[in-house]
Protein backbone atom coordinates (compact mmCIF):
# COMPACT_ATOMS: atom_id res chain seq x y z
CA UNK A 1 0.00 0.00 0.00
CA UNK A 2 1.25 3.17 -0.54
CA UNK A 3 1.65 5.94 2.06
CA UNK A 4 -0.86 8.63 2.16
CA UNK A 5 0.83 10.46 5.27
CA UNK A 6 2.15 13.43 3.13
CA UNK A 7 -1.01 13.85 1.08
CA UNK A 8 -3.08 15.18 4.49
CA UNK A 9 -5.44 12.53 3.74
CA UNK A 10 -5.03 11.10 7.45
CA UNK A 11 -7.23 11.02 10.59
CA UNK A 12 -6.33 13.97 12.33
CA UNK A 13 -5.56 12.27 15.61
CA UNK A 14 -3.12 9.69 13.96
CA UNK A 15 -1.27 12.52 11.90
CA UNK A 16 -1.17 14.58 15.69
CA UNK A 17 0.15 11.20 17.26
CA UNK A 18 2.58 10.93 14.68
CA UNK A 19 3.86 14.51 14.81
CA UNK A 20 4.39 14.08 18.64
CA UNK A 21 6.35 11.10 18.04
CA UNK A 22 8.32 12.67 14.97
CA UNK A 23 9.31 15.54 17.82
CA UNK A 24 10.39 13.28 19.97
CA UNK A 25 12.71 11.57 17.07
CA UNK A 26 14.19 15.08 16.23
CA UNK A 27 15.00 15.60 19.79
CA UNK A 28 17.24 12.52 20.05
CA UNK A 29 18.76 12.40 16.68
CA UNK A 30 20.08 15.96 17.95
CA UNK A 31 21.00 14.95 21.14
CA UNK A 32 22.72 11.76 19.33
CA UNK A 33 24.60 14.17 16.82
CA UNK A 34 25.81 16.36 19.56
CA UNK A 35 27.05 13.28 21.99
CA UNK A 36 28.81 11.77 18.38
CA UNK A 37 30.78 15.42 17.99
CA UNK A 38 31.37 15.37 21.63
CA UNK A 39 33.17 11.86 21.15
CA UNK A 40 35.10 12.33 18.37
CA UNK A 41 36.43 15.42 19.80
CA UNK A 42 37.69 13.03 22.63
CA UNK A 43 38.86 10.74 20.02
CA UNK A 44 40.60 13.50 17.91
CA UNK A 45 42.91 13.99 21.15
CA UNK A 46 43.34 10.46 21.44
CA UNK A 47 44.69 10.46 17.76
CA UNK A 48 46.93 13.16 18.03
CA UNK A 49 48.15 11.86 21.34
CA UNK A 50 48.99 8.03 19.87
CA UNK A 51 50.82 9.92 16.54
CA UNK A 52 53.04 12.41 18.72
CA UNK A 53 53.97 8.90 21.15
CA UNK A 54 54.05 6.59 18.32
CA UNK A 55 51.46 4.17 19.37
CA UNK A 56 49.27 2.41 16.85
CA UNK A 57 45.93 3.72 15.85
CA UNK A 58 43.65 0.86 16.76
CA UNK A 59 43.63 -1.13 20.09
CA UNK A 60 42.11 -4.63 19.52
CA UNK A 61 41.73 -5.09 23.45
CA UNK A 62 40.47 -1.70 24.43
CA UNK A 63 38.12 -2.57 21.47
CA UNK A 64 36.73 -6.00 22.56
CA UNK A 65 36.30 -4.79 26.37
CA UNK A 66 34.21 -1.50 24.64
CA UNK A 67 32.12 -3.99 22.60
CA UNK A 68 31.31 -6.36 25.65
CA UNK A 69 30.35 -3.45 27.78
CA UNK A 70 28.12 -1.98 25.15
CA UNK A 71 26.78 -5.43 24.69
CA UNK A 72 25.96 -5.95 28.39
CA UNK A 73 24.71 -1.82 28.01
CA UNK A 74 22.42 -2.71 25.14
CA UNK A 75 20.51 -5.73 26.39
CA UNK A 76 19.90 -3.96 30.06
CA UNK A 77 18.25 -1.40 27.79
CA UNK A 78 16.32 -3.86 25.68
CA UNK A 79 18.39 -2.86 22.93
CA UNK A 80 19.92 -5.39 20.25
CA UNK A 81 23.04 -6.05 21.13
CA UNK A 82 24.54 -7.06 17.69
CA UNK A 83 23.06 -3.97 16.73
CA UNK A 84 24.60 -1.93 19.45
CA UNK A 85 28.23 -4.09 17.82
CA UNK A 86 27.78 -3.11 14.47
CA UNK A 87 27.37 0.88 15.62
CA UNK A 88 30.24 1.20 17.73
CA UNK A 89 32.31 -0.83 14.94
CA UNK A 90 31.50 1.42 12.46
CA UNK A 91 31.97 4.55 14.74
CA UNK A 92 35.52 3.10 15.48
CA UNK A 93 36.03 2.70 12.12
CA UNK A 94 35.90 6.04 11.50
CA UNK A 95 37.68 6.85 14.70
CA UNK A 96 40.71 4.62 13.36
CA UNK A 97 41.00 6.39 9.35
CA UNK A 98 40.65 9.55 11.79
CA UNK A 99 43.44 8.48 13.85
CA UNK A 100 45.52 7.21 10.68
CA UNK A 101 45.41 10.33 9.13
CA UNK A 102 46.75 12.76 11.91
CA UNK A 103 49.87 10.01 12.17
CA UNK A 104 50.01 10.89 8.41
CA UNK A 105 50.26 14.18 9.43
CA UNK A 106 52.63 14.08 12.23
CA UNK A 107 56.35 13.64 11.92
CA UNK A 108 58.66 13.34 14.92
CA UNK A 109 55.83 14.44 17.28
CA UNK A 110 55.23 17.59 15.08
CA UNK A 111 51.84 18.45 13.58
CA UNK A 112 52.63 19.23 10.21
CA UNK A 113 49.36 19.89 8.86
CA UNK A 114 48.70 24.08 7.66
O1 LIG B 1 40.87 4.28 23.08
C1 LIG B 1 41.59 4.35 22.08
O2 LIG B 1 42.76 3.91 22.07
C2 LIG B 1 41.08 4.97 20.86
O3 LIG B 1 41.83 5.18 19.92
C3 LIG B 1 39.61 5.24 20.75
C4 LIG B 1 38.85 4.08 20.10
C5 LIG B 1 37.35 4.48 20.19
O4 LIG B 1 36.85 5.13 19.25
O5 LIG B 1 36.74 4.20 21.23
C6 LIG B 1 39.28 3.97 18.67
C7 LIG B 1 40.23 3.07 18.26
C8 LIG B 1 40.79 2.03 19.14
O6 LIG B 1 40.97 0.82 18.47
C9 LIG B 1 40.00 1.89 20.38
C10 LIG B 1 39.10 2.80 20.81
Amino acid sequence: MTSNIGTGDVDPEVRQELERLRDSIDNIDAAVVHLLAERFKATQQVGRLKAVHQLPPADPGREARQIARLRRLAENAKLDPAFAEKFLNFIIAEVIRHHERIAEDTVNGEDTEQ
